[in-house]
C-alpha cells in the first residue's frame, strides 16, 4: 500500500499543497520550520483520526481558518481510493471516501494504516501519562474496530459529568432544592454511563496492550541484545475491571467514597482518562532506571511492535513515517530503524539536512524539496487541486 498523491488545504502552515509520493523511500527535505512535519502529520491524522502532537483539532487548522482538508490517493494492489478528512474548528470532523457522502471521521481510521516514529517517542517511556494514553488510543483505534467510537462516547460523557460536578461544587443552581435534585439525578445517570463506557474502554485497552506485549519484548531483545527483558504493564484507573467478578458494583462504591472530593474539585477523579502504561526493563520501571539510549530503544521497539500488530490486522504493510528521527539517534539506532524502513512498501522521511540520513544505505529514494514545494504551492496550488479533482471525477466516470 502506498500514497501516490497528497493534497492539503488550510492544514497548519499549508494554505494549499499537492505532492506526489512514490512507493519505497520518500524524503521530504528542507530547512527548519518549512512545514515538513505538518505534511507527515496530515498522513497520521488521515490514518489514525488523530495527531500525536495535539489532542484537539484546532491547532491542525491554518490560523484564522474554519476548517482544513487532507486528501490522499491511496494505491493498493490494483485498486486506488481517495480518502478525504475535513477537520473543523467547531463540531465533528468529517470524512469522505472516493468523493462519496459525508461520513464520520472514524470511518476513515485504518484505511491507510500508518505508524509514525517521531522525536516525541522518547517521551513514551519517561514523559507524562497523557503521551502514553495518546499512544494507546491511536493503537487501539487502528487495531479495534469500535474503539474510536467508544472513546468518543466516553469523552462526551466525561465532559457532561465534569460540568455537573462543577455545578454542584460552585453552587450554581443549588439555591433551589429542585435544581439541586435535578443536578444530582443527572449526575447519577452520567455516572452510570461513565462506569459502563469506562469499563469497556479499560477492557479494550487491556486487550491492545496484551497484543503489543509479546512483539515489544521480542523486538526489544533483538535490538538491545538477548538477555534484556522488556515488558508492558497496563495501569488502569478502573483496576477493579481486572480484579473483581462484578467490577461495576465495586467502581460504584468507589465513586460514592470519593464523591465529596469530586464535587470539591469539580473533576472526574477516577476513570480511563487517568490510565497509564509502564514500560518495564528487566522488571523495573524504565522511566526510573533506563538510560537515555535504552529509552530510545524501548520507544523504537514499541512503535515496531505496533507496526507488526497493524500489519497482521490489515494483512498489508502500513506506511512508515520517520519524522526527524535521524538527527536524534546514535549511529546504531539509525541503522536499526533504516534497516526496518528499507523493508516497507512506503516510507515518508523528513529531514532538515540530507546528511542526517546514512546515504550509503538508501539506494533509491524519491526526494521532495520542501522549499520548492512551498514556492510551487503558493503559485499553482489551485491548478494542482483542480487536476486532482478532475482525475477523481474521471475515475468515477470510468467506474460507472
Ligand atoms: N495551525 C497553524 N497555522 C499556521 N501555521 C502553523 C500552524 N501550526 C503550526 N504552524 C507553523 O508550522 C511551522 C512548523 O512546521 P513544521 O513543524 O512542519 O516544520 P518542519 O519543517 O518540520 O521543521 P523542523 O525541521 O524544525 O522540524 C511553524 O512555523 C509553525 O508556526
Amino acid at each position: 500500500m502506498y500514497i501516490s498523491r497528497l493534497a492539503l488545504d488550510h492544514y497548519r502552515s499549508w494554505e494549499h499543497c499537492v505532492l506526489d509520493f512514490e512507493p519505497g523511500i520518500n524524503i521530504l527535505q528542507g530547512a527548519n520550520g518549512l512545514g515538513k512535519t505538518n505534511i507527515v502529520e496530515a498522513v497520521e491524522v488521515l490514518s489514525t483520526g488523530s495527531s500525536h502532537r495535539t489532542s484537539s483539532s484546532l491547532p491542525l487548522i491554518e490560523k484564522g481558518c474554519a476548517s482544513a482538508t487532507i486528501r490522499a490517493n491511496v494505491e493498493d494492489d490494483e485498486t486506488q481510493h481517495t480518502y478525504e478528512a475535513t477537520i473543523v474548528a467547531r463540531g465533528a470532523n468529517r470524512a469522505r471516501i472516493d468523493g462519496g457522502k459525508s461520513q464520520y471521521m472514524r470511518d476513515l481510521i485504518g484505511r491507510t494504516p500508518s505508524v509514525s516514529f517521531t522525536p516525541e517517542d522518547q517521551r513514551l517511556v519517561a514523559g507524562d501519562p497523557a503521551t502514553r494514553r495518546n499512544f494507546i488510543n491511536q493503537a487501539a483505534s487502528l487495531l479495534l474496530p469500535h474503539y474510536a467510537q467508544l472513546l468518543q462516547q466516553f469523552t462526551h460523557v466525561a465532559k457532561q459529568r465534569t460540568a455537573l460536578l462543577k455545578q454542584l461544587g460552585d453552587g450554581t443552581n443549588t439555591d433551589l432544592q429542585y435544581s439541586q435534585q435535578t443536578v444530582l439525578s443527572g449526575l447519577e445517570i452520567w455516572t452510570g454511563q461513565f462506569i459502563d463506557l469506562g469499563m469497556r474502554l479499560t477492557q479494550e485497552r487491556n486487550d491492545v496492550i496484551a497484543r503489543l506485549g509479546e512483539p515489544f519484548a521480542r523486538i526489544y531483545a533483538s535490538l538491545a541484545g538477548d538477555g534484556e527483558r522488556a515488558a508492558l504493564a497496563y495501569e488502569p484507573s478502573f483496576d477493579e475491571v481486572m480484579l473483581f467478578d462484578d467490577p461495576g458494583a465495586e467502581i460504584s462504591r468507589h465513586f460514592q467514597r470519593i464523591y465529596p472530593g469530586e464535587v470539591a474539585r469539580g473533576q472526574n477523579l477516577i476513570g480511563p482518562h487517568r490510565d497509564d502504561l509502564t514500560l518495564l526493563l528487566n522488571d523495573m520501571p524504565a522511566r526510573e532506571f533506563a538510560s537515555n539510549g535504552e529509552m530510545w530503544t524501548m520507544a523504537l521497539a514499541l512503535k515496531m511492535a505496533l507496526y507488526e500488530a497493524v500489519s497482521a490486522q490489515f494483512e498489508s504493510k502500513p506506511i512508515v513515517i520517520l519524522d526527524d528521527v535521524f538527527a536524534q539517534l546514535d549511529e546504531s539506532r539509525r541503522g536499526q530503524i533504516l534497516d526496518f524502513a528499507m523493508r516497507q512498501d512506503q516510507v515518508l522521511i523528513t529531514v532538515a539536512a540530507a546528511s542526517d540520513i546514512p546515504q550509503t544505505d538508501v539506494v533509491h529514494a524519491h526526494v521532495i524539496d520542501v522549499s520548492a514545494l512551498r514556492r510551487q504551492s503558493q503559485d499553482g496550488g489551485d491548478a494542482d487541486l483542480a487536476a486532482m479533482m478532475a482525475q477523481l471525477a474521471a475515475r468515477r466516470e470510468t467506474d460507472r
